[in-house]
Parts: C-alpha cells; structure tokens; sequence
C-alpha cells in the first residue's frame, strides 16, 4: 500500500478513453456461462472485480478463453458446474452474483472474500436462496452453497432495499432454475434501480423476457439464455471521476464512446454537472464537460446513482455553496461505511460535511492538505484524488484500491493532467 500525492492542476484539458464498464462487464461474463453456446465479448473490462469473476467462473468449470493480444477480448464456453473455492474480494457483483449460479453446480462452492467483505449484507439473497431449497451454510462471508445441478426456483419474497444487487442477482441466473423464478420486493424502495433495468435490458437481449407488469416484483420464466457476442460499453461510473476534474479545475474533460442510450446510471454525471454550473455537450458519442470559474453545490436524491456520491461529493466540498446528498443510506453497506467515510475525510482536510439519517450535508469552507484514506475503496480513492486536483498535498493512501473497477487509475489521472 502506498501513499499517493495527489497531482493539483491547473484547468485539464484532455480527452479520456475509458475501459469497459464493472456492471455490464460481471453481467455479461455471467450470462454467457449460463448460455446455450459460446460468447465472444468484446470491450470486457480486466480489473479486479472481473478478473475475480473470471477466476470463479473458471473454477466452476466454465471455458474461459483470452485473446492472446487483447485482453480484452475473451470468449465463454459454458460448461456444466461444479463444486470450488470462490473468492470474491470485496465485489459485490460477484458476492451477490454467484451465489445462485452456485446453485446450479453439482458440488460444495465456497465462498470467501477480503475482511472489509465480511460486513457486507449477504444474508437477503442467501436467505432468499435457502427459501427456494437451496442447501447453504452461512449469513455472510464466508458462507457455502451445495448445489445438485439443478434448482427448483419458484417465488421469494425479499427486502432489497440494502442492495439493488439481491434483486439482479436472483434474476440473472433465474431462468436457469426449473420454474424459473418470481421475485417479490417488501420494504422501503429498493436503491439503484438503473442496475435492476441494466439487468433486464441485457437478459431481453439473451433471450430472457422478464415480467415487469407488477411494481416490485419481478417474473423471469425458465427458459435458456442464448448465447451472445456482448460489446461492453465504457464505464461512465468511472468516466465520473475525470469529468469531474474538469470541474474542479475549470477544465475541460472529454469522453469518446458516450452510448446514446444506455442502461449505466453513470451517465447520469451529465446532468449533475450542469447542475453544478459546468457546460456539457454530446456531439456525435463524444461526451464533452468544460468546468466553471465557480462550482454550485447541489441538491439531490441520490438513490438511484448511489455509486456516484464518492464523486459528487468531493466536488461539493470544493463548491461555493451548501449541497444536500439524499436518498443514500444504503451507502453504509458499500465497499465502506461511505457515509462515514466521506464525512471523515472530507472534515480531516478542512472541510464541513455532515452525515445525516440517509445522507450528506457538505458545506463551502477552506480545504488545505493533509492525509486522505481510502478505506479499501476505489471511489473513496478517487474521490481524494479530485479534491487534491485543487488543494496542495492530498495525500491518499492505498490509490491500489483503485484496480477494484479501473486497471491504471494513477496512470490515466497522470495523463489527463498532462504530467505523465
Ligand atoms: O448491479 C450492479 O452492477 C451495481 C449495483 C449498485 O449496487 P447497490 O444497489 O448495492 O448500490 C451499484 O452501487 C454497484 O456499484 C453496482
Ligand atoms: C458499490 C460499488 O461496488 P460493488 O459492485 O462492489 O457493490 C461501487 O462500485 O461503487
């Protein structure tokens, strides 16, 4: 683990080519080891939280094939599973994810994780699990799923408003299971519904039609998920992150291949930059952000682009009025505490965040240097590195984390400042 200094800079002007994106990525790799025939996928992002996925995919029984001089290229043949160590380092799309391909083995699938992993909320989907016949032992991580090849399915009642990933997860993988699978959402609404579409735009695509008809509740029939060559789009999560710079640094920041549709709440970092007064344009797929002389701190629900908060709020810390960072409490389930996280980080510079029952209250004050932690976070890591963007001798610890969802964090930063 090291220490980075993070780089201040004057206004960036660059154009950032971002890899493939985390969730588009870990949906694909899955659908294409439950197909009906090989998957070639195109654009796939090689981080830590794919990789991860391929290393259990594999260990399932799954061919996995790599490009020999793209890596990022890499072709599926399904297999029938059985029985392996998982590890699922602190990725949710992958904790949350496998557990009912698990099912679908013949054999003992063992879970494990990093420490921080451990207190993720597991227990909804395993118990949603159990509730269809599932054999596991565990609430959390570590936990093992027995599976005997087969899955009856059927309906379960869940309270996912911890994670909209217990939702997706049961999806993707039910229509493998023998009826299928019928979902029912109790509780108080469930976070990051974009992710839930994502989900069911690309089974559509496999062939999967899901059955929407009633609100929260979700019908997938059994039926085989066809092969597909899947071309992964950028991630505009991460893409988040650089726009961002040209906001902080009243710059300008452009990213090719900006899907004019998409299924990614990501691109939702337009909007919310304009909102802080940046100018934002799409000409022909290329996303183009041009900061302010002055940032306007914001008021906004959250809840459905809770992944974005890291980001928002480093720049509401540099913003010259009060912002209000709602709808997020599940945020203290994420890789961290996020909550908690931010609130700490950003007061240890200076800075005046508050947490409160569902969210953040960040208001204008001086920021100066000092030591900035990551908390084994990749957006806590990226969000210390926007703010050093304008105030001298930021320094975050472990930037490695990073690798969770980008290969070269560092590396591009480095380069989009023009100081490589
Ligand atoms: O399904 C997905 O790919 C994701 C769903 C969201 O999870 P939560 O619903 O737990 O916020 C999001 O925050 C995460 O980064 C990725
Ligand atoms: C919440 C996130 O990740 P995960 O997929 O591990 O839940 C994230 O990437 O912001």
């Amino acid at each position: 683990m090291s220490t980075w200094n993070a780089p201040v800079s004057g206004p960036v002007d660059a154009v950032v080519d971002l890899p493939g994106s985390k969730s588009i990525t870990n949906r694909a790799l899955l659908l294409a080891a439950l197909a009906d025939g090989p998957s070639t996928i195109t654009g796939t992002l090689r981080s830590r939280d794919t990789n991860l996925m391929l290393s259990a995919l594999t260990g399932l029984g799954t061919g996995v094939a790599v490009d020999a001089e793209d890596p990022t290229t890499v072709t599926i043949t399904p297999n029938p599973m059985h029985g392996t160590d998982v590890y699922c380092g602190l990725a949710g799309t992958v904790m949350r994810f496998l557990p009912p391909v698990a099912a679908l083995a013949d054999g003992r699938v063992a879970f494990d994780g990093d420490e921080q992993a451990r207190h993720r909320p597991l227990a909804t989907i395993l118990d949603a699990l159990r509730g269809l016949g599932v054999e596991i032992d565990g609430d959390a991580l570590p936990f093992t799923v027995t599976g005997t090849g087969s899955a009856r399915g059927g309906q379960v009642t869940v309270d996912a408003s911890g994670s909209s990933q217990f939702v997706s997860g049961l999806l993707l993988a039910g229509a493998r299971f023998d009826e299928g699978i019928t979902v029912a959402h109790v509780g108080p609404p469930v976070p990051s519904m974009p992710h839930i579409e994502m989900t069911i735009t690309m089974l559509a695509t496999a062939g999967v039609v899901v059955d929407v008809s009633t609100p929260d509740v979700w019908r997938v029939p059994p039926t085989p998920i066809r092969a597909v060559d899947w071309a992964i789009e950028p991630d505009l999560s991460n893409a988040a992150a650089f726009l961002a710079a040209a906001a902080a640094t009243g710059g300008r920041v452009s990213v090719p291949r900006w899907p004019s549709m998409t299924t990614q709440p990501g691109a939702q970092i337009a909007d919310i930059l304009a909102e802080m007064g940046c100018a934002v344009e799409l000409v022909d797929g290329l996303l183009t952000v041009t900061g302010p002389e002055r940032l306007k701190g914001i008021d906004r629900n959250l809840k459905e682009i809770g992944e974005l908060t890291p980001t928002i709020a480093a720049l509401a810390a540099l913003a010259d009025t009060e912002s209000r960072l709602t709808g997020i409490a599940h945020l203290r389930g994420h890789e961290t505490d996020r909550l908690k996280a931010l609130t700490t980080e950003i007061g240890r510079l200076g800075g005046d965040a508050e947490e409160i029952e569902d969210g953040l209250i960040i208001r204008p004050a001086k920021l100066h240097g000092g030591q900035w932690e990551s908390y084994a976070d990749h957006r806590m890591a990226t969000a210390g590195a926007i703010i050093g963007l304008q105030v001298p001798a930021v320094l975050v610890d472990d930037i490695e984390t990073t690798s969770k969802t980008l290969p070269d964090f560092p590396g591009m930063w480095q380069q989009m400042i023009g100081r490589p």
